[in-house]
């Protein structure tokens, strides 16, 4: 064996023993963080060193409190957001600052959201240790239910928990944005990423692709967080559309809700489920406008005709009266399906502009679609709650 031979096996060696070392060390705190239940009032105690003091706080799990501490990630996520000197940014969910303090470095001013009053005593102190006060405005409330000042560009590690309606309050929100750069959970921002006949196609996709485009930028490992979560994550960009279709949004989310309820299924198949056609028809009714009267008149419908059309995996029971309106509206929506060709597609292969199409088709017949929208959100929350659960 030669000199080179020994010492290549001697450094490889070293570089395994390394390796396994920073493992132990890491799986040592990963344990310290993860050895509790997930219930919201356990926490996990952090000490964490800032420069000039050593702050102990307990992150709540509750609030999604993953601390990013890798630089080099931080980094790169501020490199990617372009941001310009003249830039307001708005931070979601700030935490200690690590994010914010690179923000403040690029950015003409930073607006952050934070829920936690403890985060943002250490945050305000952070930033005032480097002179940075001035540039920095901190709204201690839920970003949700808070609305959002005029910001150029949104840049966040957001917790996890509340990232379909604050994607939603971005993409569809009252403000005019250049982009959002947002670490999202990895499997969220898969969802968020995938276009029509995509297996993972969905309706998250389908409303927030309607106004933006989403653009992946990088993978980020759990152990770049403090406490390490359960899950990867990933780092997107999401620009508004320069051209967005004209249609009611609130609208546009109550039909594709309706639509991905089941969707892998065919259209045909959807609009035959009796529940669903129920909760559709009495939209139509409780709407009361002349406009809804005319419904019926435009078709001609056999009153003797039985259900054996629809199916009733429900098991809903309505009266013979029901059953008859519900026949003669299943009878409309079906024509309307069959004779434009959309009787056989399945929602997670159409395009916007099929989907668009069949709504305004719908529309035509006076069929319109509305979403619930809860009267004790806030009125900027009433898009977010349009999307619904995603
Ligand atoms: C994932 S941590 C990110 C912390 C910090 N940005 C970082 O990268 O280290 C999420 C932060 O959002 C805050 N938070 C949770 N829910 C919130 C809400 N509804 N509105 C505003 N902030 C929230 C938490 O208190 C926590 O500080």
């Amino acid at each position: 064996m030669t000199m080179l031979d020994r010492i290549k096996i001697l450094s490889s060696k070293l570089i395994i023993s390394q390796h396994f070392f920073r493992r132990s060390c890491r799986s040592q705190s990963t344990r310290r963080f993860n050895n509790v239940k997930d219930e919201d009032e356990e926490y996990n105690k952090v000490r964490r060193k800032t420069e000039n003091e050593e702050a102990q706080i307990y992150l709540l799990k509750s609030r999604g409190q993953h601390l990013l501490m890798n630089p080099r990630v931080l980094n790169s996520i501020v490199q990617k957001s372009n941001i310009l000197p003249t830039d307001t940014v708005l931070e979601i969910g700030p935490g200690t600052g690590n994010l914010t303090l690179k923000l403040l470095e690029v950015a003409q001013k930073v607006i952050a959201i934070e829920l936690d009053k403890r985060m943002v005593e250490i945050l305000h102190k952070r930033v005032s240790e480097r002179g940075l006060q001035d540039r920095l405005t901190v709204i201690c409330q839920d970003a949700l239910k808070t609305e959002f000042p005029r910001f150029d560009l949104m840049v966040a590690n957001i917790p996890y928990g509340i990232s379909s309606p604050l994607v939603a309050k971005l993409v569809y929100g009252k403000n005019s944005y250049r982009s959002g750069t947002l670490l999202l959970q990895k499997e969220f921002a898969r969802r968020l990423l995938a276009n029509p006949g995509d297996s993972e196609f969905n309706r998250l996709a389908v409303n927030v692709k309607l106004v933006a485009d989403v653009e992946f930028v990088m993978n980020v490992s759990k152990k770049d967080f403090l406490p390490c979560p359960k899950v990867d994550s990933s780092v997107v960009k999401i620009y508004p559309k320069t051209e967005i279709p004209e249609v009611d949004y609130e609208e546009w989310c109550a039909f594709t809700r309706t639509c991905f309820t089941k969707k892998n299924k065919t259209l045909g198949a959807i609009f035959k489920q009796k529940r669903m056609l129920m909760e559709l028809m009495k939209l139509q009714e409780t709407k009361g406008d002349e406009e809804n009267n005319a419904l019926y008149s435009d078709y001609h419908v056999n009153d003797t005709e039985d259900e054996d059309g629809l199916s009733n995996e429900d098991n809903v029971n309505f009266s013979p009266d029901m059953g008859k309106d519900l026949n003669l509206f299943r009878d409309i929506i079906n024509d309307i399906l069959r004779t434009t060709g959309f009787e056989d597609k399945r929602p997670s292969k159409l395009s916007h502009k099929e989907l668009l199409d069949l709504l305004s088709l719908f529309n035509r017949a006076r069929i319109r679609f509305h979403g619930q929208v809860n009267p004790k959100d806030e009125c900027d929350a009433e898009l977010a709650s349009a999307f619904g659960p995603l």
